[in-house]
């Protein structure tokens, strides 16, 4: 069963071209890490995916549906990559922000013991139950990462997107991020994207993996990009013409 599917998607910010002809597809149960260079068109691509950017061409699809059928129906989680910066002053609690996924997901209309049971499962997941009452401007970096994610899962998504989830949060934090998503992807069977520029250690969760460079550059197995990741560093960093969005492969 295919959860994302990508057909010729091209996108352009007013006449500035960004995307240019990607198509892939991710199955149900995959965790797919999406790498490439700055300003490659990544974070483009997953606000795609989320609906929350309609490409100028091309064909979007999330669990056979369009995108945007797919986002009314709560099937899409999507952890923005500058959510954390823009909500560090907000006057609200962990919980609060948690309670705040149910709005938009397929949740809605039931009864508030069915929500705060939701939001005190979502916080144990996350491990943030001890911290349920602290203002999220008072949180670190990792910590409202976590709570970010369990207000993306509050809606029950089948699909979570993130954007780079753990940058800007130190090695311990980041490793506790990724053990979450490899817990939400193998035991509660959520399709994981996750755009990351950490290369090494994304994609050794990833079962499979997206170079995106304007263009897809390549797209296989977490251990296939492995084989070929000198081969496409070198491509990118080494000989520059990736910013070309010209094909390795
Ligand atoms: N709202 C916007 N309006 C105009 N141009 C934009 C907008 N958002 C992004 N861009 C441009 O589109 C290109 C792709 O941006 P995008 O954020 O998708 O790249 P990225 O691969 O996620 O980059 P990074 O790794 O640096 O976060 C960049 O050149 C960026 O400057």
């Amino acid at each position: 069963m295919c959860m994302v599917q990508l057909d010729g998607v091209c996108f352009a910010y007013d006449d500035y071209p960004v995307l240019n002809n990607i198509s892939l597809a991710v199955a149900s149960g995959d965790f797919l890490v999406v790498v490439g260079p700055n300003g490659a068109g990544k974070s483009t691509l997953l606000k795609i995916m989320a609906g929350i950017a309609m490409p100028q061409g091309g064909e979007v699809r999330i669990d056979g549906r369009p995108v945007r059928e797919a986002q009314r129906q709560g099937l899409i989680g999507y952890v923005p990559q500058t959510y954390g910066k823009n909500s560090a002053g907000f006057p609200a609690t962990v919980e609060e922000v948690v309670a705040l996924g149910l709005v938009t997901g397929s949740v809605t209309r039931r009864s508030k013991q069915l929500a705060t049971h939701i939001v005190e499962h979502m916080l144990e997941l996350v491990d943030m139950t001890g911290l349920r009452s602290r203002r999220i401007g008072e949180l670190s970096g990792g910590q409202l990462q976590r709570v970010m994610v369990a207000r993306a899962l509050a809606g029950n998504p089948r699909l979570l997107l993130l954007d780079e989830p753990t940058s800007g949060i130190d090695a311990d934090a980041s490793a506790k991020i990724y053990e979450l998503l490899g817990t939400l992807n193998r035991n509660l069977g959520i399709t994981v994207v996750m755009v990351s520029h950490d290369i090494e250690k994304a994609t050794c969760w990833a079962s499979r993996v997206a170079c995106i460079n304007r263009g897809l550059c390549f797209f296989g197995s977490g251990r296939e990009f492995r084989d070929s990741h000198m081969t496409v560093r070198h491509f990118w960093y080494e000989t520059g013409r990736g910013k070309d969005g010209i094909s390795p492969i």
